[in-house]
């Protein structure tokens, strides 16, 4: 366990040094030679200072100033003191660049690599925590990890600088020195493992504070909260949560405080040690005095750097680990995410007889974490030009079986066909699909993004979008805003707007239409249009979505009646299919939704 993650641990500084490198490779060489430049000058200084103190007592302190390595000593000193600086000041301030620049670069990972994910990973809890722990170290400067590395490269030369001038001087100095850091260096290892077992563990519980916090602030929830007077009740889950987070960390940070202390003292002991050593030799003429006296400077050199070293290590250490999640949710590595993410740029075809039959042959699917099938073995076909529609009461698989047919979802078994062709490549057979979902988004941007997103590789065309609104029924409304296409439709924005829910989906309604797609899945679209928007549109689809496969989805049977095929779902099954007269003649499953519907609204001119 203590081998992997040491190894997991080499594996993500190597990682920390290859994400600097490819966020500014010029800082990164600057910052290393900057500290070989400062190891080398301490290296030196130290000789330097053995060499006056050599001739101090040589000389006698009173006549040093006739010594011929005095001055000149002391001058490079104080040459070296100012170079050392001003080295030190550029290699801070392009350090505190590639910070920056590192930050940028994992954030921009993680989200790339969100937006890359396909849909099913979404139902995945596992993912979510992922998800989660990688936007918690792009947030918490990745970039730290490596500054931390400079740090440790820093200690590493330090002890090699200092460790080189003690072979001139008391070779066994250094491993005395070295073990005196050793106590230090393993209660950080523990104190790192610790916390990032903490993290993990804490997880979930965080994305639970994360949504509330979300509920709390919300713009689109904040009615609801006052109205069922909400408030309160989320408050004091969100307290108890972080109550949780905050009771663990305390109690990890206690026991290793206790740790840490130990370590402390033992490690001084044998600091203490190291110089008890040197008095005693330099006593009994084992040793020069100069040499002792420079050698009591490096060791104190030494075991400061070492014990800020071994104080940091719990910081490396966590931000190492921090990263490996940030790289196994990136899954990319050390290499550039961008192809895994680049979009689809293919053009869109266009819709007119671009599509031909389209078959689902036995089609299953199971959510992630279910229990049972939400689809289960489904076959259909719908021809091109063909508007076919899917109903069901609640929860018979129809919006999934939607998804399938819109390639977000693959299928667990069955084939979908698209002219007689299985489709492997399902991002290629959602270019050629518009989908107007039963829970749309809406996009707190100016309308011309809203409907724009339809095809968003390129610049929205206003007049376009204008059609595209048109044919929604969303013109009228879109120009009465007040900044037309560009009013920001969302009040939380400087001259923002917002809509009504008919307007937001006719909206959605729009962006399909500016998809201009060959195959249209419009699930649940009039839920929010009154009445007669409602029955307008149903009567215009065949008109409005001319030369393109619709699959439709209602609740509405009267709304469905004219579509060439309606397919019946129960319990993730189509149950019954055929056109609406030939379902009624067949008096079962359809024939009765249909009746409870049509006596609820007394209508006695239903066929
Ligand atoms: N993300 C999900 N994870 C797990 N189960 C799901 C998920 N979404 C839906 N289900 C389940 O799959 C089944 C089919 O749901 P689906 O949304 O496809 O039904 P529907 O016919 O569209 O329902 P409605 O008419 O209410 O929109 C239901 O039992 C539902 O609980």
């Amino acid at each position: 366990m203590a081998d992997r993650r040491v190894g997991v641990l080499w594996s993500s500084a190597a990682f920390a040094v290859r994400l600097a490198w490819r966020a500014d490779r010029r800082a990164l060489v600057h910052v290393v030679l900057v500290q070989v430049l400062l190891a080398g000058a301490m290296a030196g200084g130290l000789v330097v200072v053995q060499t006056v103190f050599g001739s101090v007592l040589a000389h006698g302190p009173a006549a040093a100033g006739r010594s011929p390595v005095v001055v000149p000593a002391v001058v490079v000193l104080l040459v070296a003191g100012a170079a050392a600086g001003a080295l030190r000041l550029s290699g801070a301030a392009r350090m505190a660049v590639l910070t920056v620049k590192v930050d940028r670069l994992v954030a921009g990972m993680v989200l790339q690599a969100a937006a890359a994910a396909e849909l099913p990973r979404f139902e995945e809890p596992d993912f979510h925590d992922g998800l989660q722990r990688a936007v918690f170290a792009s947030r918490r400067q990745p970039a730290m990890a490596v500054v931390l590395l400079v740090t440790a490269f820093q200690a590493a030369l330090t002890v090699l600088a200092v460790g080189g001038a003690f072979v001139l001087m008391a070779w066994w100095l250094l491993p005395l020195v070295l073990l005196g850091a050793v106590p230090g260096i393993r209660a950080a290892g523990k104190e790192r493992d610790a916390h990032h077992d903490l993290h993990h563990g804490l997880s979930e519980g965080r994305r639970l504070r994360e949504y509330l916090e979300q509920l709390l602030t919300g713009r689109q929830e904040a009615k609801e909260i006052r109205a069922l007077d909400l408030g309160a009740v989320l408050t004091g889950r969100w307290q108890d949560q972080y109550a949780r987070e905050v009771r663990d960390t305390e109690a990890l940070l206690k026991a290793h405080a206790r740790r840490r202390m130990a370590a402390q003292a033992t490690g001084g002991a044998l600091t203490c040690l190291a110089v008890g050593a040197l008095w005693w030799a330099a006593a009994r003429h084992l040793l020069p005095l100069s040499v002792a006296g420079t050698a009591v400077a490096g060791v104190w050199l030494l075991s400061v750097r070492l014990n800020a070293f071994a104080g940091m290590l719990t910081g490396i250490g966590e931000n190492l680990l921090r990263l490996t999640d940030l790289w196994s949710f990136t899954a990319a590595g050390p290499v550039a995410p961008a192809a895994a993410t680049a979009p689809v740029r293919q053009q869109l075809p266009s819709p007119r007889n671009e599509l031909g039959p389209l078959r689902a042959e036995r089609l299953s699917f199971t959510y992630p974490g279910a229990d049972s099938p939400a689809v289960r073995e489904v076959s259909l076909a719908v021809e091109p030009g063909q508007v076919v529609a899917l109903v069901g009461v609640n929860g018979s698989g129809k919006t999934t079986l939607a998804h399938l047919l819109a390639g977000l979802y693959p299928p667990d078994s069955g084939r979908l066909l698209h002219d007689g062709t299985p489709i492997t490549d399902l991002r290629a057979h959602r270019a050629r699909t518009a989908v107007v979902f039963q829970d749309f988004t809406r996009y707190k941007f100016p309308a011309l993004d809203n409907v724009g997103f339809g095809r968003p590789h390129g610049t929205a065309d206003p007049l376009r979008v204008l059609d595209a609104a048109r044919r929604a029924g969303a013109l009228d409304f879109l120009q009465r805003l007040p900044a037309g296409l560009d009013t920001p439709l969302g009040k939380e924005f400087t001259g923002g707007a917002d809509l009504s829910g008919g307007q937001w989906q006719r909206l959605a309604l729009a962006r399909a239409f500016y998809r201009d797609a060959p195959l249209v899945i419009l699930d649940e679209p009039t839920a929010a249009l009154d009445a007669h928007a409602e029955d307008q549109l149903f009567t215009s689809l065949r008109g409005l979505f001319a030369g393109r496969t619709v699959v439709l989805i209602s609740h509405r049977l009267r709304s469905v009646r004219h579509a060439d095929r309606i397919y019946v779902l129960r319990a993730g099954r189509v149950v019954e299919e055929g056109s609406h007269k030939a379902l009624l003649r067949a008096d079962a499953h359809y024939a009765s939704l249909f009746r409870t519907q049509a006596s609820a609204y007394h209508d006695t001119n239903t066929p």
